[in-house]
């Protein structure tokens, strides 16, 4: 992708949120929140368990509904904002489980373009390319349920990384690995910051294994949110 297509990079540009309720059930994740927050290098989004924060990275898709008010991330509303991020969820839905980790990456390879399908060899080279990237090539061709929870997480960073995004939104990329996963994990998301010249926002409890490389904090707690770099 062109530099001047990087969005990210532009403070003013980040997430910004006006007059923002967001509810998930009964729990009010958010209420009546304005702010602005830069997206540029890695923003940790933290929280207690069941705070919000898997909500909020779905709002800012647009899966989810905003009660009140308004996002924008780099300017554009959650539908058209999507077009420019990957996005990375908790799990993947067990019926994926007897694919080859690669047909995950070739599917959303061709997923971004409206269902119409890259001819065989040009998707195929897309999604070798994003593996060798996240360090997955060399079990690529195995079905992700025999992967590892660190396999997986691999996969399925070279999925979100699928139409060459600017914004990265990554749930919980560290749960389920053990110490020396979850350094690599954090070796590979600030390697990509730095080679592609993305922003990723992430979800995690890990805060001990993110110390040092995170740009910002962004904390949501009691229906609001609030900013530490
Ligand atoms: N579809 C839903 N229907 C009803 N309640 C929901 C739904 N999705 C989430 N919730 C509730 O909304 C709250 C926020 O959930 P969410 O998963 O966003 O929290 P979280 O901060 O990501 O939690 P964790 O750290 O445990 O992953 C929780 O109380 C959850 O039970």
């Amino acid at each position: 992708m062109a530099e001047n297509k990087r969005v990210c990079c532009q403070p003013e540009r980040g997430l910004v949120l006006r007059d923002v309720t967001l509810t998930a059930g009964s729990t009010c994740v958010l209420r009546d929140v304005s702010l602005t927050v830069p997206l540029s290098g890695i923003t940790l989004l933290s929280g207690r368990n069941g705070a919000g924060k898997s909500t909020l990275l779905r709002a800012m898709l647009g899966l989810i509904p905003l009660q009140a008010g308004e996002i924008l991330t780099h300017g554009l509303p959650p539908a058209q904002a999507r077009q420019h991020m990957g996005y990375m969820p908790q799990s993947i839905t067990d019926a994926a489980l007897l694919l080859p980790a690669v047909s995950h990456v070739r599917a959303a390879v061709d997923g971004l373009r409206w269902g119409l399908p890259l001819r065989l060899r040009p998707r195929r080279e897309e999604a070798d390319r994003l593996l060798e990237l996240t360090g997955a090539s060399a079990f690529a061709h195995r079905p992700l349920g025999l992967l590892s929870g660190g396999e997986r997480q691999r996969v399925g960073l070279a999925q979100a990384l699928a139409g060459n995004p600017d914004l990265l939104l990554l749930d919980e990329p560290l749960a389920a690995l053990d110490q020396a996963g979850q350094e690599r994990t954090v070796r590979l998301l600030t390697d990509l910051t730095a080679r592609l010249g993305i922003g990723i926002v992430l979800t995690s409890h890990e805060t001990e294994a993110l110390s040092g490389v995170v740009t910002r904090v962004v904390q949501l707690a009691d229906g609001g949110l609030h900013v530490r770099v």
